[in-house]
């Protein structure tokens, strides 16, 4: 048996690409017990006369079972013939088969089958039965494909006259390229990535996903000046489908990007279609702004931010940063690591080296690479002039809206004695316990600028990071049960909104919550719930729903005294100079 792909016969296609389309390539005609099997010997015109022609259009039609739900083993008993079947980027593989080859197509698969020559005698016996799977493919029902019946009919189409399928055929050549192909949309991205400054320096690396191939960029080069023979492509199980050459005149062999590791992390976790890997200075300068051991980057209420998958104008956009190391491939276990805890992550920033950014298709990754950038240039400046960027403006809530403030505030902020310490900007613990340590003189300051109010991050910055970890997990853990049972029997509307949240945000392979009056009634609510929480607790996801429902176990927690903070012992001193006078207000 020999495979290959008919858009570019260069390129082999592998066993582990046939598996994932449900695909078994085997030996010998063996007809399994309630087969129903169909001979078809000799594909010739002379022996089939008349019938030739009609014989040929039949089995060169393309043919998906789906809907009578038979798997078809090709049996070839004598010569050669080519099966040809799509594959789940709708590419055809050419699939040769040879005297007591055997290849088994589930019912979900478009086939058509080929004769070798014109006139070829082949003896091949179709031998078809009911498929179990009941046409999903296999990278269907393990998940990695797409949902219902027929897992890759989304991607097959058919025109109702050739002309409107050359239309169609225009359009989608000039999306993908104007000369509709994967490695010189790479190739001409890489350029206009060059020019914005995330791939310079040979740094940074692109790849796109077609199906089960994937294409990326080859190691250590001038990025803009790729040829499209220089990409790699590969299965998603790693397997080289193509190697650009290894030896030209005065180059030295090139190396697959070692960024591999961290874009099949991103095509097997999130099924990516493509993944853009920037060196842009925004995303370093992103990576610090909060702070050396900030372990997220936070923005809101930007237009932006819409351009991110999941989110609106007034979403919080959290973005995990991971630590660099020294070489990009050990970065991989906690990029994975980030992906699974943040399960609305499109982005992880790596700490002083730049981001992984990436989107169902490569033009979700590139609106959403632009948001992204667009966002941190915004946050530079913003935290430059002194503006709060993480903080809700007036009008949304916000005690203080940053485009109020004063000169006199400004330059408060600026010293360093404002806000930006203990707003959430500060984070560490460190810094949030130095950031309490102002002197007397910063109380004046503080009510001559107008300053009403402090809004003060907690964790590492009043109170110890080990409280939250050591208390208020366990007790909203230990709690959620007893939180929910409580607030449902009083028909509280926040629970309901928690619960439906936990509903909506269900990540992928948590127990999902049934809706309200389902089987099991509350009883069985509160058990999911309950489940669904620590689920996500042992993963360390920081979901919105379940930060929501957290928040208010705390609150009541606090409110009924069960829970009881400590605080540093600077910190009374310093909420005590800040409120002097009685002209702020503080809270924690
Ligand atoms: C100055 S580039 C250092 C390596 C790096 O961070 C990078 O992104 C490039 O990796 P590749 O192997 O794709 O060249
Ligand atoms: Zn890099």
């Amino acid at each position: 048996m020999r495979a290959w792909y008919l858009n570019d016969p260069h390129q082999a296609c592998t066993p582990a690409i046939l598996e994932e389309l449900g695909a078994c390539v085997g030996k010998a005609f063996e007809p399994d017990k309630g087969s129903d099997t169909l001979f078809l010997t000799a594909i010739s015109e002379k022996e089939l006369g008349a019938a030739f022609a009609d014989t040929l259009k039949e089995f060169g039609r393309e043919h998906c079972m789906g809907a009578v739900s038979e798997v078809q083993d090709f049996n070839v008993v004598g010569g050669q013939v080519y099966i040809d079947v799509r594959d789940s980027a709708d590419a055809w593989i050419r699939v040769l088969l040879f005297k007591e080859d055997r290849l088994t197509l589930p019912s979900s698969v478009w086939r058509r089958l080929v004769p070798t020559t014109e006139d070829i005698h082949v003896d091949v016996a179709i031998a078809s039965r009911p498929d179990p799977s009941n046409g999903v493919s296999k990278a269907a029902s393990n998940g990695a494909g797409r949902k219902g019946g027929s897992a890759f009919s989304v991607k097959t189409y058919r025109f109702a006259s050739p002309a409107d399928e050359r239309r169609a055929m225009a359009v989608w050549t000039q999306r993908r390229g104007q000369d509709g192909g994967t490695r010189q949309l790479i190739v001409d991205l890489c350029r206009q990535f060059y020019d914005l400054g995330w791939v310079t320096g040979t740094g940074g690396s692109i790849s796109i996903r077609e199906g089960n191939r994937v294409f990326m960029t080859p190691s250590g080069v001038q990025k803009e000046r790729i040829l499209p023979e220089e990409l790699y492509i590969l299965d998603m199980r790693g397997n080289h489908l193509y190697v650009p050459p290894e030896s030209q005149p005065g180059r030295s062999p090139l190396k697959l990007t070692a960024c591999a590791p961290l874009f099949f992390h991103t095509y097997r976790i999130r099924d990516a279609g493509a993944v853009i890997h920037s060196h842009g200075m925004d995303c370093v300068l992103a990576t610090l702004l909060q702070g050396e051991d900030a372990t997220e980057f936070q923005i809101t209420h930007q237009e932006m931010i819409k351009g991110i998958a999941g989110h609106g104008y007034r979403s919080t956009l959290v973005i995990p940063i991971i630590e660099n190391t020294p070489h990009e491939a050990d970065l991989a276990d906690s990029l994975a690591d980030a992906i699974r805890r943040y399960p609305e992550t499109t982005a992880v920033l790596v700490r002083r080296h730049g981001i992984y950014i990436w989107g169902k298709t490569w033009m979700q990754a590139k609106t959403q690479a632009e948001c992204y950038h667009y966002l941190f240039r915004l946050a530079v400046e913003m935290h430059r002039l002194g503006i709060d960027y993480t903080a809700t403006p007036r009008g949304d809530g916000a005690t203080l809206s940053p485009a109020m403030l004063t000169k006199e505030k400004e330059a408060l902020l600026a010293r360093g004695e404002g806000m930006g310490c203990c707003s959430g900007a500060g984070g560490g613990e460190l810094q949030g316990s130095h950031a309490l340590n102002g002197s007397h003189e910063n109380a004046g300051r503080y009510e001559k600028s107008g300053i009403k109010h402090v809004l003060m991050d907690i964790e590492g910055t009043t109170t110890s990071i080990d409280f939250v970890h050591q208390v208020l997990f366990p007790y909203a853990s230990a709690q959620v049960g007893a939180h929910v049972r409580e607030k449902l029997a009083e028909n509280d509307p926040e629970v309901l909104g928690d619960i439906q949240a936990l509903r909506d945000g269900c990540p992928e392979g948590c127990p999902p919550i049934p809706e309200e009056g389902g089987e099991g009634g509350r009883e069985g609510l509160m058990e999911a719930v309950v489940k669904n929480v620590r689920w996500q607790m042992e993963r360390d996801l920081k979901t919105t729903a379940l930060k929501r429902l957290q928040g208010h176990i705390w609150r009541a927690g606090y409110a009924k005294g069960a829970l009881h903070s400590h605080v540093y012992e600077d910190v009374p001193g310093a909420l005590a100079r800040w409120t002097q006078g009685g002209k702020g207000g503080w809270g924690a």
